[in-house]
């Protein structure tokens, strides 16, 4: 029995950076599994400088760009002077620090998280020890400090009014000893971003009359407006809303960054009840947290590292806390189900978020999700609707999650997975340097960066500190972010990144989840993605504000042959272990593919997802490509139909599922190993048939047909490597009837089928074809109609120059000024308040202040 050799994995990595390479990969990152970065917290180095030179690159450190850490004390300590909020601590305390040079906002800082108990004390205290940097603070000091406290947190009470909470102990936990939150919470006190929050009062009538309006009713969009700020809801937030007002289970399936939050957390604002939120990441939890809390919404999580208080506040303050976030391991605890039988009539919705976790045929399986069935076990949770939500889930996911959770006769909403500002470009990585070089732009004070704030995804720890050391010898201001890192490292890259300190931020995948910044201008992956769907769920992250963003891949062929001896080497299942293959290839396929390759991404998750008639602007470098003339449009699929033909044959009546797809390949070549097979006349015929194509033109056709279901993998259990091939009914089925086989193309499979042009001919457009966007010609030429002739490439759309406004010769120089004022002022007021520009105002708002230039 022979195995298929395509599939085969080298047995030995060749070269000594090769195996260096697979060593590395087999190295997994804790985060993936078990999320241990615990929540982000204050910046905890603050010393450093913003260097004159552009520093050596320093792995070790992240620490390399702060400038505005000591000038911003001063207005702090204003601001804390003339509240009778935290801030007075903090000051008291920075007068009495110890000798070793520190600044007075890290004693503050310290002085809050020493006086207030911090919950994640025990970890992040021995690592702060170990950091030099700093110096804990006096905690006699800081206790005595305690009575001093005086905060206004408003706590929304049962008639729908603004309290007063008197409960010292539970707002420390609601604050989750945050410095910034309570530099927010000042905001908020004194009403400089937002008015006085209250809640509607919603009885059973008016839910039951909510429930059947399609429209929101003006009370809805009024809290809408109050706690997030939206005018208006996305298409489809409504439905969700009120199918939880008429009790329904639900399975949400909205795409990246389209506002799931307010659809399961919406429902307790407006009855003034408590929904307990499934979350698998520690750090996507304390997010959550950090800004439902920062809108003056009481909410809590709780997971391994909770203590006693903790779970004591919750039971003593169940009326007025709205989210409580927990782990699965925690929710399916005796313990965590007893909480949740205790919280009796105020519990009104569990949700489980990133529910494709349920799933093994997802690309990110947890098994503690599996058991989230027995929530449902319990006879006085039986009435509480349920609601699970996902971004990425195909229609097999989706079932495995309804069925796993034991939704009853779910309500299920979709969005289309289509993110439209996302603009998706694929280059082959050559060197690193010059792969990246090409799309920097130089700015004044940000230094080169990639047109915004841009987060930089490889696949290895290895990988992640060579392209952050690389970046750094550019000048850019960069930091890596990985599991062999600090949790200092790892929290003050992250900082950075929120408050704009850095422009880019080069991390492996456990960067990302639960991290909402919404102007991210650029994913790059440097390195191909695990598979199609980490690809989509990780280019996600950027453009969550609506702002056009582009989505780049550098890969080499030799990453999809890492990633299959990874997934070999698994200790997952065989049938989840081909599942995963599967879905490596879809990706392969987005990458390699000649036609669009948003198309390619989406039908992934929707078969019935419809491919554009013409290429479209602003959709992919290959759509540009055909736009631009570059690239035949109909070379994104390609006939095989008489290929195919004799393949099918051959491995149905000479092989019959024994062996790999090589054995059939080389009797179709006609190879003499394979000669001695021919019995029937039929046989005969088919020896050597395909000779005229390269045995890797048969092998990449092999790849096509099992992508598009024509072709199935068999193995047994005795086979270590690879797998045997065997038709499917699809293949059967044409077999019979079909006349004409498409599938979609590839460079292999287009560039074999062409035929030999005689020596000295012009190359044809698709073989001249360059893979970088950054080498598309002006040349353009125009393809049926002269209209295409007005189509612009993506680089010159008006949204995407946008981004680089202030690079624009054309914009008249007081604007640029003006704009980039409003940008300084907008980082100084977020370092003052700790909080990220983006929260301060989005860039929409700049710009149009900048545009319109108010006068009052
Ligand atoms: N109705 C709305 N109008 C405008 N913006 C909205 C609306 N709803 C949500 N948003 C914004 O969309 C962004 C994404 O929201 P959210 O974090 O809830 O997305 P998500 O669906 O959970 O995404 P992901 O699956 O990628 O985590 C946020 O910046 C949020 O403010």
């Amino acid at each position: 029995m022979s195995s298929d050799e395509d599939d085969l994995p080298p047995t030995e990595p060749g070269s000594p950076a090769e195996k260096e390479d697979v060593e590395e990969l087999l190295e997994t990152d804790p985060e993936l599994e078990n999320d241990s970065f615990d929540d982000i917290q204050v910046i905890e180095s603050v010393d450093d400088k913003l260097p004159v030179t552009f520093p050596e690159p320093d792995n070790d450190s992240n620490n390399s760009f702060d400038d505005d850490d000591v000038k911003d004390i001063t207005q702090t300590d204003t601001m804390s002077e003339n509240s009778n909020c935290i801030g007075k601590v903090s000051l008291k305390t920075s007068k009495n620090r110890k000798t070793k040079p520190i600044t007075d906002e890290v004693t503050k800082k310290r002085a809050f998280n020493e006086t207030l108990g911090s919950s994640s004390s025990s970890s992040e205290a021995s690592d702060t020890l170990n950091d030099s940097e700093y110096v804990l603070m006096d905690v006699e000091e800081s206790q005595s400090q305690k009575p001093s406290r005086s905060y206004s947190l408003r706590t929304r009470a049962p008639d729908n009014g603004i309290e007063e909470s008197n409960d010292p102990e539970f707002l420390v936990s609601t604050f989750d000893t945050k410095t910034s939150l309570r530099k927010k919470r000042h905001f908020l006190d004194n009403g400089e971003f937002f008015t006085d929050k209250q809640t509607v009062p919603v009885d059973e009538e008016t839910k039951k009359k909510w429930a059947k309006m399609t429209s929101p009713p003006p009370e809805a969009l009024k809290a809408l407006n109050q706690f997030y700020g939206h005018k208006t809801f996305r298409e489809k937030q409504w439905d969700v809303v009120r199918n939880f007002l008429a009790g329904n289970d639900q399975f949400v399936l909205m795409s990246t960054g389209y506002g799931k939050s307010v659809c399961y957390q919406l429902p307790s604002l407006l009855l003034n009840s408590l929904t307990v939120v499934v979350s698998p990441l520690i750090s996507l939890m304390n997010d959550q947290v950090t800004t439902l809390v920062a809108k003056g919404i009481d909410a809590i999580k709780l997971d391994g590292d909770s203590s006693q208080k903790d779970w004591d506040r919750i039971t003593n303050n169940i009326a007025r806390i709205r989210f409580i976030y927990m782990s699965p391991e925690m929710i399916t605890s005796n313990r965590g189900l007893e909480l949740l039988a205790e919280c009796g009539e105020y519990l009104s919705l569990l949700a489980i978020d990133e529910a494709h976790c349920v799933s093994q045929w997802g690309h990110d399986f947890r098994s503690s999700y599996r058991h989230l069935a027995s929530i449902r076990n319990r006879s006085q949770l039986c009435n509480i609707p349920l609601i699970a939500l996902t971004a990425t889930a195909t229609v097999r996911v989706r079932g495995d999650v309804i069925q796993n959770l034991k939704l009853r006769q779910p309500r299920i909403t979709t969005t289309s997975f289509d993110r439209k500002n996302l603009y998706i470009t694929v280059h082959p990585s050559k060197d690193l340097v010059n792969d990246l070089n090409g799309f920097l732009t130089l700015d004044k004070t940000k230094g080169p960066h990639f047109g915004g704030p841009t987060i930089v995804y490889c696949q290895t720890k290895l990988m992640v500190d060579n392209v952050n050391s690389a970046l750094r010898q550019m000048g850019v201001r960069s930091a890596h972010y990985h599991a062999g890192l600090t949790k200092n490292q790892r929290e003050k890259a992250h900082t950075d990144f929120m408050r704009d300190k850095i422009t880019t931020i080069v991390a492996t995948v456990a960067f990302g989840m639960g991290i909402d910044k919404p102007d991210v201008r650029n994913v790059i992956h440097y390195g191909c993605p695990k598979d199609i769907e980490s690809y989509y769920q990780e280019m996600g992250r950027a453009g969550r504000d609506g702002g056009p963003s582009i989505c780049r891949v550098f890969w080499a062929p030799k990453d999809m042959i890492t990633n299959k001896f990874k997934l070999r080497n698994s200790n997952l299942t065989e049938e989840v272990i081909e599942n995963q293959t599967m879905m490596l290839r879809q990706l392969e396929l987005v990458l390699s593919t000649m036609g669009c390759r948003r198309f390619q991404l989406l039908k992934h998750f929707d078969p019935t997802y419809q491919k554009p008639a013409v290429p479209q602007p602003d959709c992919c470098d290959q759509c540009t490509e055909m736009l631009n003339g570059n690239l035949d449009t109909s070379s994104s699929t390609i006939d095989v139909s008489k290929e195919a033909r004799w393949l099918f044959q051959v491995i149905h009546e000479m092989y019959s599922g024994k062996t790999g797809i090589g054995k059939a390949i080389e009797f179709l070549r006609g190879s003499t190993k394979e000669e001695w097979r021919m019995k029937t006349l039929t046989q005969k015929n088919l020896f050597g048939v395909g000779k005229n194509l390269s045995a890797k033109w048969w092998t990449e056709l092999g790849k096509a047909l099992r992508l598009a279901g024509y072709l199935g993998d068999v193995r047994t259990p005795q086979m270590k490597f690879g797998s045997c091939v065997t038709l499917t009914d699809s293949s059967e089925k044409w077999f019979l009837l079909g006349k004409e086989l498409k599938v979609d193309s590839t460079p292999i499979l287009l560039q074999g089928k062409k035929e030999k042009p005689p020596p000295g001919a012009p190359k044809t457009p698709a073989t001249s074809r360059s893979h970088s966007a950054a080498n598309q010609t002006d040349d353009k030429k125009i393809l049926g109609s002269v209209k295409r002739l007005t189509y612009k490439s993506a680089n010159e759309d008006e949204r995407l120059q946008n981004m680089k406004v202030e690079n624009d010769e054309s914009l008249p120089e007081k604007i640029r000024t003006l704009r980039s004022r409003l940008d300084d002022l907008r980082v100084e007021m977020a370092t003052m308040y700790e909080m990220a520009p983006f929260q301060i105002a989005p860039n929409s708002v700049l710009d149009s202040f900048a545009n319109i230039r108010p006068n009052s």
